[in-house]
């Protein structure tokens, strides 16, 4: 199974992804980006962070599954990240937005599953001020808000990410019945 995690920006879907795959043993397809990291962010297990020229010569050889660009910053999964976790018949999670989650879901079909994890826009704000983003930070986020809740209508499962250790359980939950064999009557 391939478990696309998706939702509105600063809903905690980062939180949730690492936290509940870290239990249930799922390995994460990291993207590529060619945003700056950011103060904690581990080069290989964030991202892979690179050059915007490396990215578009990557591109040019035909090497992503998939790229986005956001606010002129481009992000991708590799084919041979994507493929690796195919040859080895294993489940693996990503996360993505709208056009990366429609991209794997096409191409895995019932294979794959998308949990959208969002909060209220007001909640966004508030968790963004702690941890004491700045203001233009925190517009960004908000001006993304209206166009990325709308998908949750499309994904297959949706969460409101209020109680962190409940979502967490709702979320494993989920994962755990895919996973289990599939029976055929
Ligand atoms: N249920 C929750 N209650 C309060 N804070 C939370 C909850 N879930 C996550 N957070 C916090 O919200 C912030 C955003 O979480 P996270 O980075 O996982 O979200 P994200 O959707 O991947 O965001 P981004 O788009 O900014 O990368 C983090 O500081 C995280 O610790
Ligand atoms: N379509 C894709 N979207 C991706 C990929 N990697 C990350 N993302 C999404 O980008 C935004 C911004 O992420 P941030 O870490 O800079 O805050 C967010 O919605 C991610 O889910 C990808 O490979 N493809």
């Amino acid at each position: 199974m391939i478990f696309i995690f998706t939702g509105t920006s600063g809903s905690g879907r980062k939180t949730v992804a690492r936290k509940v795959c870290e239990q249930l043993g799922i390995k994460k397809i990291v993207s590529y980006t060619t945003r700056e990291p950011r103060s904690k962010e581990v080069e290989g297990t964030d991202y892979y962070f690179i050059s915007r020229a490396k990215f578009i010569a990557d591109d040019l050889k035909g090497e992503f599954f998939q790229t986005a660009e956001i606010d002129h910053i481009f992000y991708g999964t590799k084919k041979v990240n994507v493929q690796a976790i195919v040859d080895e018949n294993e489940s693996a999670y990503l996360i993505v937005n709208r056009s990366g989650a429609n991209r794997i879901k096409f191409e895995f079909k019932e294979q794959a599953v998308r949990l959208f994890i969002y909060v209220q826009k007001q909640t966004v704000r508030e968790r963004l001020e702690a941890r004491g983003e700045s203001f233009e930070v925190i517009e960004h986020y908000m001006q993304h808000y209206t166009e990325e809740v709308t998908y949750r209508k499309d994904c297959e499962h949706v969460y409101e990410n209020i109680d962190l250790s409940h979502t967490l359980e709702l979320v494993k939950q989920t994962m755990e019945e895919h996973l289990l064999p599939q029976t055929t009557e």
